[in-house]
């Protein structure tokens, strides 16, 4: 059977379920919300593993909303626990049905995505016709079950659109692949200190999003499975759970010891298979993923900064030769200490956050606590008790002690408010009351309890322009905006060498290795739309491609760069710049021919070795004057 067939069979199963309830093809959708009581309830009991999968939500959503799709994440009965993007995009059909606490289940809005995957506990896309109820036929939408680390579905990830919207053709893999990482970064929390093992039939995939993960106690029993490793075992997690390493992979116990050998290591299944893994030691750690920030429960969005995180000492260390840099840097040295706050404004990646921690360290309150809440990753409908806390019963289900707010805990140190322009309006004002009366009142009332903090905040929106629409108070405005710096972007920054120097420092291996000429011409040219944070991640790829554990000096060259990076200016050809010797699609396709030089014309071979599909290889060539 095609995955189409299991498309269509999961769609006719879940016309008849609705059938069977009674449900009529005419039949108006049961819209109505949660009241409030019950959306608080819902939030409290979802809320660790919503904010966990927000940051999430927000990548994947950034990849597609362009095709005005919105992301939606429900629980496991299909109430919307949090939703991005715009209603309007779902046309006629849903305006309001995407708001906290509207349930998608197939009972009460027939078969759709959301309900069908998880009554199916399947990934599946429903297009237009294939909606049970009328009223939904102009919707297109794609989604994907979440389980927990106990194999229990917890919610669904859902992509949805107007099918005139015409959704992408990898949506449902997007979906799939994030409703994966939230598992993986939920697994890896439930998975605490334990040692785990990673594992592949194929060596290259150990350690990958798509890869097998078991977690084993000191003795070696089998406490976690992740879904990769239940598929690669070809068992259920209750009877991998009865086993141990030494009878699931042939591993003996001592393997996990702090201390033993890290090298990679041949196992072998109860029923013969091999497979690549190794071990892991560290807590919640995942390659690719943040599950040890996850680990403290409030996920990317808020959080004390992570000292391994930190820049390398202050606002100096950050000085690496940039004239516009430098000026904000000594700007930033002048006002500390008065209780100036400071607004840094820049695009995505270009060190906000760790110019906030920055500061924080040369700062007069560098010996408390650096509080760092992203507005922009915390549902809507949890960031009011996030940031102000709320009291004993401050509201149903409401957990008994109550919770301190993230602005109590930076009392006696530097509050960090990034993306502040996406805090929704209701609250700005009561932020602007805090900053105004130096105290925060807990959601329920009760006793203001004083704050004495440093603020900075961040945005990569332009505050004026969200004044000028209504989104953001005036008033708040300029409380904030005691001094403000500006970071260049990567592509304007004129120390870009010595960027590149101390990034590959930072890198295990990276501080051996050169980059050629060739690669620094086209860093130099390039646009950097994810400016250092995108720098750091084709550094990395690059050193490890670069075979930097070796003993020779390995040198970063034009093959070493990850393709996606390669291919992200060629289409819309060079952007102009001093060194640019010629168009990145010509170096992107040098690249290739010396690929499939080195593999004697074998167009497999070199995908394989540039790490980029085959069909790329195809249409780039097809494009280009006729190899020699
Ligand atoms: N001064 C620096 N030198 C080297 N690398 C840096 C520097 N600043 C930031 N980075 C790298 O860039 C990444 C992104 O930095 P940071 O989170 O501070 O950016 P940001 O502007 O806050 O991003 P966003 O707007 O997306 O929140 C960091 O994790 C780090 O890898």
């Amino acid at each position: 059977m095609d995955t189409g067939d299991t498309r269509r069979d999961i769609i006719a199963q879940a016309h008849r379920r609705c059938a069977d309830m009674g449900l009529h093809h005419d039949g108006p959708p049961a819209r109505a919300a949660l009241p409030e009581a019950g959306l608080a309830r819902l939030m409290e009991r979802n809320g660790a593993w919503c904010r966990l999968a927000a940051p999430l939500m927000e990548a994947l959503y950034a990849q597609i909303a362009e095709s005005r799709h919105m992301v939606v994440l429900t629980d496991a009965d299909g109430v919307v626990l949090h939703a991005l993007g715009d209603p309007a995009w779902l046309g006629s059909a849903a305006p309001e049905a995407m708001r906290p606490g509207t349930a998608w289940s197939e009972a009460s809005m027939g078969a759709n995505a959301i309900g069908t995957a998880l009554a199916s506990k399947a990934p599946v896309q429903v297009h237009g016709e294939e909606h049970f109820l009328r009223a939904h036929r102009s919707l297109s939408s794609a989604a994907a079950p979440i389980f927990d680390a106990e194999g229990q579905v917890i919610g669904a990830l859902d992509v949805a659109g107007a099918q005139c919207a015409g959704g992408h053709p990898h949506t449902m893999a997007l979906v799939r692949m994030t409703a994966q990482e939230i598992e993986n970064r939920l697994f890896a929390q439930a998975c605490g200190n334990a040692a785990m093992v990673q594992f592949h039939a194929c060596a290259e995939l150990v350690g990958t999003a798509a890869g097998g993960c078991a977690a084993f106690s000191p003795g070696g029993r089998v406490l976690y499975v992740n879904r990769g490793g239940v598929s690669q075992c070809g068992m259920p997690l209750p009877r991998l759970r009865a086993h141990t390493l030494v009878s699931l992979l042939g591993l003996d116990p001592a393997a996990l010891a702090p201390g033993a050998a890290d090298g990679p290591l041949a196992l072998v299944l109860p029923d013969g298979r091999r497979l690549h893994g190794r071990v892991v030691r560290r807590s919640g750690a995942w390659p690719g993923g943040e599950g040890g920030q996850a680990g403290g429960g409030t996920g990317g969005a808020g959080r004390s900064a992570p000292a391994g995180a930190r820049p390398a000492g202050g606002l100096r260390a950050l000085d690496t030769g940039d004239r516009q840099l430098a000026q904000a840097i000594a700007a930033v040295g002048k006002v500390l200490g008065r209780g100036i706050p400071i607004m840094i404004l820049g695009e995505t990646g270009t060190g906000k956050e760790w110019l906030a921690q920055a500061i924080h360290h040369d700062g007069q309150r560098a010996a408390g606590p650096l509080v760092v809440v992203n507005c922009a990753a915390i549902p809507e409908s949890l960031i009011e008790s996030e940031l102000f806390g709320y009291e004993d019963g401050a509201f149903t289900g409401a957990r008994k002690k109550g919770a301190v707010g993230r602005i109590a805990q930076a009392h006696g140190g530097t509050l960090f408010l990034d993306e502040i322009g996406d805090m929704p309006p209701g609250l700005q004002a009561r932020l602007l009351r805090v900053l105004q009366e130096r105290s925060v009142t807990p959601l329920g009332g009760g006793r203001a309890v004083p704050v004495d903090i440093d603020l900075v905040c961040a945005t990569h929106r332009s505050l004026r322009g969200l004044i000028a629409e209504g989104g953001f108070r005036e008033d708040l405005y300029y409380r904030l905006n005691g001094l403000v710096v500006k970071l260049p972007p990567l592509r304007e920054r004129g120390d870009l060498r010595a960027v590149v120097a101390r990034v590959l420092a930072g890198l295990p291996g990276g501080g051996r290795c050169a980059v050629s000429d060739e690669v620094m011409r086209l860093f130099e040219s390039h646009r950097w739309p994810g400016n250092l944070r995108q720098l750091h991640s084709v550094l990395r790829t690059a050193v490890a491609l670069s075979g930097a554990d070796e003993a020779c000096e390995p040198e970063i060259s034009l093959c070493h760069l990850p393709s996606d990076f390669l291919e992200e200016d060629a289409p819309r050809g060079p952007a102009p710049g001093p060194h640019c010797a010629g168009s990145l699609e010509t170096e992107a396709l040098e690249v290739i021919r010396r690929a499939l030089e080195r593999c004697g014309g074998n167009v497999s071979a070199a995908a394989k070795a540039l790490g980029i599909s085959r069909n790329t290889i195809y249409r780039k060539m097809a494009g280009a004057p006729a190899l020699p």
